[in-house]
């Protein structure tokens, strides 16, 4: 089934194509208990996609921790923990065969993350040839408006020379706030979520996967898969 023609296609990093949310739940998790609290899906599922401070705003409220600790403070605590933890961070399934599958096509493609750049430097210290392929990377304190604002999106688009139009951008998020950055932005959106987000936080996107190994090019009219089987015809 097509669902669109794009040209250029912009990528979110964080549990989308890297396994690092797991690494901010544990964090986060130990965190709030040191306060009584729980950590809970519901309240992840507010903060991911945020940049940082918007996300710890995030949780000091939901979490009623105003006057006991700041966002700033938060963030200062959790960070020795994620330094220590983010030079491990490991690749998704089906993100290194869809990356290199676009770069062997000569598709135009660029990362647009909330992280900032520090963040960004240690979650890729594994994969800085893979990472090396992007046109750009834009991170997120290159932005004032974080996720969900369309900005980042937008800016991503306007570095390619001639900016493409946003309907023919495709977005791969994994974030209900990073679905709604690309909707704003105009943009066509893949999300891959967590299995673990409430699916009515997965209902803004044009299309829904469990996985970026599921992912059908041809459906977005991009270069299939070397190895991929010819589309099937509907019988007569
Ligand atoms: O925009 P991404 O790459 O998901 O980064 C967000 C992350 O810093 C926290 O969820
Ligand atoms: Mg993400």
């Amino acid at each position: 089934m097509q669902l669109g023609q794009v040209t250029h296609v912009i990528f979110d990093m964080d549990g989308l194509l890297l396994d690092t949310e797991g690494m901010y739940t544990v964090v986060q998790q130990k965190l709030a208990s040191k306060f009584g609290k729980e950590f809970t899906w519901a309240l992840k599922s507010k903060m991911m996609g945020l940049k940082a401070i918007e996300a710890a705003r995030v949780l000091v409220s939901e979490l009623d921790l105003e006057g006991q600790i700041t966002p700033e403070q938060f963030l200062s605590d959790r960070e020795e923990a994620l330094d220590e933890m983010f030079p491990d961070a490991q690749l998704l399934p089906g993100a290194e065969r869809l990356l290199r599958h676009l770069a062997a096509c000569e598709v135009p493609f660029a990362l647009a993350t909330s992280s900032h750049l520090r963040h960004f430097n240690l979650k890729t210290t594994l994969h800085g040839d893979l990472f090396s392929l992007f046109d750009h990377r834009v991170t997120g304190d290159q932005i004032s408006n974080g996720k969900p604002a369309p900005d980042i999106f937008l800016h991503a688009a306007s570095l390619w020379q001639p900016p493409p139009a946003p309907s023919s951008c495709l977005v791969f998020e994994d974030a209900p706030s990073g679905v709604a950055a690309a909707k704003a932005a105009g943009m066509r959106c893949v999300m891959v979520p967590d299995s673990r987000l409430d699916r009515a936080l997965c209902d803004g996107a044009d299309q829904l996967l469990t996985s970026l190994e599921s992912f059908d090019p041809e459906q977005w009219g991009l270069p299939p898969f070397p190895d991929a089987q010819p589309q099937q015809r509907p019988e007569a």
